[in-house]
């Protein structure tokens, strides 16, 4: 195993769920379970990996196997005495040993104990695919019965996703996929100290769902198709589905508040709020200094926060709401990911927060929807390109509005009663966002920074 582990450097860096681009000073295993003892062994790993001054703790478990297995190629660490040493999420015996132990409501191995409903419908003896993009987290499908979502980077407590899936499943909501089960984990830190956390959820499968974000990409490219028509003379015109997932995000909402704790930010909080987004704007401009000239107005806008009048209801949100995170299904729009920002500390990721905060990072997410084509599929000097981006803006406002108008017509506030705020919101996702794509997906980058640019100036004093 020890030879292993030592793959994990030059390996590591290489997955996109490993966050940040820090190169890899050394792996230290934190916890070890074997899994499975036969052909092939599957070690179920925590790791400490350590870059630069600081560590984060990921979960990796690894297949190793006798024989070289062609069709794991691509997930193959490398070799050692034991044999060919593979990501064992991408294993289909690997990940069947994973789902038996749900079975009969779970129990515990090694440093693992699994959960499960004991009447919870869990497809035994299904081989699992890994969902084919991978982002934070890595998925198995195990046919379309159920997922796992394995998060990879830990910190320790209860995962947001487990405990807001747990609740609304328990609440019995109809716009999310109900929990089947989830794996706890707990591993020893660098003081000798024992620390807990959530490693993976299992839910049911959304059978027929399409992702936000395809749907709207559709619509969008219907649009540029048609140059010279409005957005709702198209034939794929998304209004109505925007309203509906607005209608669908107030009922999710409403059900968090009545299952979770709430609350309300008064002053005090809102200062500690604006001071909060501040700090956060700050720290993107040190990453991205294109933010500079922005400055100024942003941190009015930020400041404007300060002298919002009644107190603002507070209560759990989803945190990182975006087209990519709502499925639709033939049942109507379901809500995925609570995990909240991944790159926020759990603290923050499990605090109180307006419920705007999700209206705002949806209203982002159609502003991207209408312009990624015009990133990736025109030069600024293309003869149609004013128009398209005219056309863009009229498509973004248009669904934002019939998003607004869902959550209000689904039993909310209308978000656009509350504009200061949301504008606040909308800005603060915006740095992320411009922080996010730097990172990440730098070609991407100027959609986010126009929003800040728009942004900046949209609520004057
Ligand atoms: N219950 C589900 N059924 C079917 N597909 C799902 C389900 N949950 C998530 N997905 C799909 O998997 C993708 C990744 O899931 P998500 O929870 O957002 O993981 P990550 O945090 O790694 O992005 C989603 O965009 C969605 O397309
Ligand atoms: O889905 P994740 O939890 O990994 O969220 C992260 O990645 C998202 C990108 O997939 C990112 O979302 C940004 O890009 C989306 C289009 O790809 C867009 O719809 C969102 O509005 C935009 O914020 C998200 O911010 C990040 O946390």
């Amino acid at each position: 195993m020890a030879q292993a582990v030592a793959l994990l450097p030059e390996w590591l860096p290489h997955q996109r769920w490993l966050s940040g681009r820090l190169p890899v000073s050394r792996v230290r295993v934190a916890s070890a379970t074997l899994l499975r003892e036969d052909e092939p062994r599957v070690w179920h790993l925590l790791v400490e990996v350590h870059r630069n001054d600081h560590s984060d703790v990921y979960q990796v478990p690894l297949a190793i196997h006798r024989e070289f297995q062609p069709r794991l190629e691509h997930v193959q660490l490398g070799q050692v005495d034991a044999g060919h040493v593979y990501d064992a999420l991408h294993d289909k015996i690997a990940t069947q040993e994973i789902l038996r132990h749900f079975l009969d409501g779970g129990g515990t191995i090694g440093d693992l104990t699994f959960h499960s409903d004991a009447g919870a419908d869990i497809p035994i003896g299904e081989s699992a695919l890994a969902m084919p993009v991978e982002q934070s987290n890595t998925s198995l499908a195990y046919g379309d019965v159920a997922l796992l979502k394995v998060f990879r980077r830990l910190q320790p407590g209860l995962n947001p996703d487990v405990e807001v899936h747990a609740a609304l499943t328990q609440a019995g909501s109809g716009y999310i996929a109900p929990l089947l089960g989830w794996i706890d984990g707990h591993w020893t830190d660098t003081e000798g100290g024992r620390q807990e956390a959530s490693l993976a959820m299992l839910q049911a499968y959304l059978t027929t769902a399409s992702d936000g974000w395809a749907l709207a990409a559709a619509s969008v490219r219907d649009l540029y198709a048609e140059g010279d028509l409005h957005a709702d003379e198209v034939g794929g015109d998304f209004a109505a589905e925007a309203h509906r997932l607005g209608e669908a995000t107030a009922h999710v909402h409403k059900a968090m508040a009545e299952v979770l704790p709430t609350g309300s930010f008064g002053r005090a909080d809102l200062n500690a709020k604006a001071d909060l987004m501040l700090e956060q704007l700050d720290r993107a401009v040190t990453v991205v200094p294109e933010l500079e000239p922005y400055l100024p107005a942003l941190r009015q806008q930020m400041d404007i926060l300060r002298e919002v009048e009644r107190p603002v209801f507070t209560q759990r949100v989803h945190g990182d709401y975006h087209l990519g995170q709502v499925l639709r299904t033939v049942l109507g729009w379901k809500l995925v990911d609570f995990e909240g920002e991944p790159a926020r500390p759990l603290a923050e990721r499990t605090a109180l927060d307006s419920p705007l905060r999700d209206v705002a990072g949806m209203l982002r997410s159609f502003d991207y929807a209408a312009r990624y084509l015009l990133i990736t599929d025109y030069d600024y000097d293309h003869p149609a390109y004013e128009q398209i981006s005219y056309r863009a803006s009229e498509w973004a406002d248009r669904n934002r509005d019939a998003f607004c108008a869902g959550y209000a017509d689904g039993g909310a506030r209308d978000p656009r009663e509350d504009a200061v705020l949301l504008n606040a919101y909308e800005i603060d996702k915006a740095v992320y966002e411009v922080v996010y794509e730097a990172r990440y997906r730098p070609s991407w980058l100027p959609i986010p920074l126009a929003a800040v640019e728009r942004l900046a100036h949209t609520i004057s004093k």
